[in-house]
């Protein structure tokens, strides 16, 4: 016997979060509960408004959709890979599947890699008091493109400088010309480019950010290109790491062959947020510490949110919304 139930999230977010020029108030989603032989796996689907293909209402059909021949007897797991071209829908319903075969480790590492924002001093303690990573290694976050590439040049210089055991991962999401690009490298010397582990696609193609990281020393990591189509794994001077964000990149089988690829590179496999609620977010930081145990994986934005869905984010204050709170749009019968 296999039941099945969807619930629609909608959680408002703090205010000024803005994603691709677009604010976003609330995040819209849904979870999905699978129960099999007195055992349950939880799922999260959640397309990002500016980020996926599919909206809320297309996948609701999908998932619905496939939870039916689920349970009329199909593999979740075909199911899941069936909606390659809804990677949301496939990433939420292949993690129910996982939790409900024992598949998906329960250990979970809270450790990711803050993001740099807001008051200097505030700033400055939470990175001293980061644990490092196995090569002791601070690893944090900031996003640069946003203003002038010089003033984002300093401020990097500036941390480097303050914080010696510090090394930042940089995302300017394709925001630069060669030109603004090279003015960020004029500002940062040449011996603290070896402390930024690397920059997420500084230029807006990827012949550029190679020129960038050939002409500065500075390494890159391709996100977007992750999931653009004829895109392949491959090592590439200059390249340290792919991100792979799984709610828009698609099934477990998916992200664990884009992991796979990337070791046999020998590049990093980067696990990422898509800004999922507390549920998604504690899934994510289970297959980070399954699948890619050396690679600090990017989970820092549940503080986005106003509140957390069904599991907690151990050591987050923010309230719970539990199971019973959520609003039911499809069960089976
Ligand atoms: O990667 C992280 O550390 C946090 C997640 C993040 O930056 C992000 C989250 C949603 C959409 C886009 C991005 C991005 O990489 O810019
Ligand atoms: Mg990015």
């Amino acid at each position: 016997m296999r039941r099945a139930t969807v619930y629609r999230y909608s959680v408002p977010m703090e205010a000024g979060v803005v994603l691709r020029n677009q604010r976003l108030k609330t995040r819209d989603g849904f979870l999905v509960s699978l129960w099999q032989d007195e055992k349950t796996g939880w799922g999260e689907v959640a397309p990002l408004p500016g980020f996926s293909a599919e909206d809320v209402s297309q996948a609701q059909d999908a998932v619905q959709h496939g939870l039916s021949q689920w349970v009329q007897g199909a593999s979740l797991a075909a199911v899941a890979s069936a909606f390659s071209a809804l990677p949301s829908v496939a990433f939420g319903l292949s993690c129910a599947d996982a939790e409900l075969r024992g598949e998906l480790p329960e250990v979970l590492s809270t450790r990711c890699a803050p993001l740099c924002h807001g008051d200097p001093n505030e700033l400055y303690a939470r990175l001293g008091a980061l644990p490092g990573d196995f090569r002791g290694r601070k690893v944090a976050k900031v996003k640069v493109g946003l203003y002038e590439s010089v003033g984002d040049g300093l401020n990097v210089s500036m941390l480097l400088e303050a914080l010696p055991e510090l090394h930042l991962r940089l995302d300017a999401n394709r925001s630069w010309t060669p030109v603004k690009a090279a003015g960020f490298a004029r500002h940062v010397a040449p011996e603290l480019r070896s402390r930024i582990a690397f920059i997420e696609e500084p230029c807006l193609t990827r012949g550029q950010s190679r020129d960038f990281a050939r002409l500065t020393g500075i390494a890159i990591a391709w996100d977007e290109s992750v999931r653009e189509t004829g895109f392949t794994v491959k090592a590439e001077p200059g390249l340290a790491a792919i991100i792979i964000k799984p709610t828009l990149t698609g099934s477990l089988m998916r992200c664990r062959q884009l992991i796979a690829q990337a070791h046999a590179a020998g590049l990093e496999a980067v696990i990422s947020s898509s800004i999922e609620s507390s549920l998604g977010l504690t899934q994510l930081a289970r297959i980070a510490q399954w699948l890619t145990p050396d690679a600090i994986p990017g989970l820092d934005t549940l503080d986005l949110m106003q509140t957390q869905l069904i599991r907690r984010w151990p050591g987050s204050e923010l309230p719970l919304t539990d199971e019973s709170d959520l609003e039911i749009v499809w069960q089976s019968k």
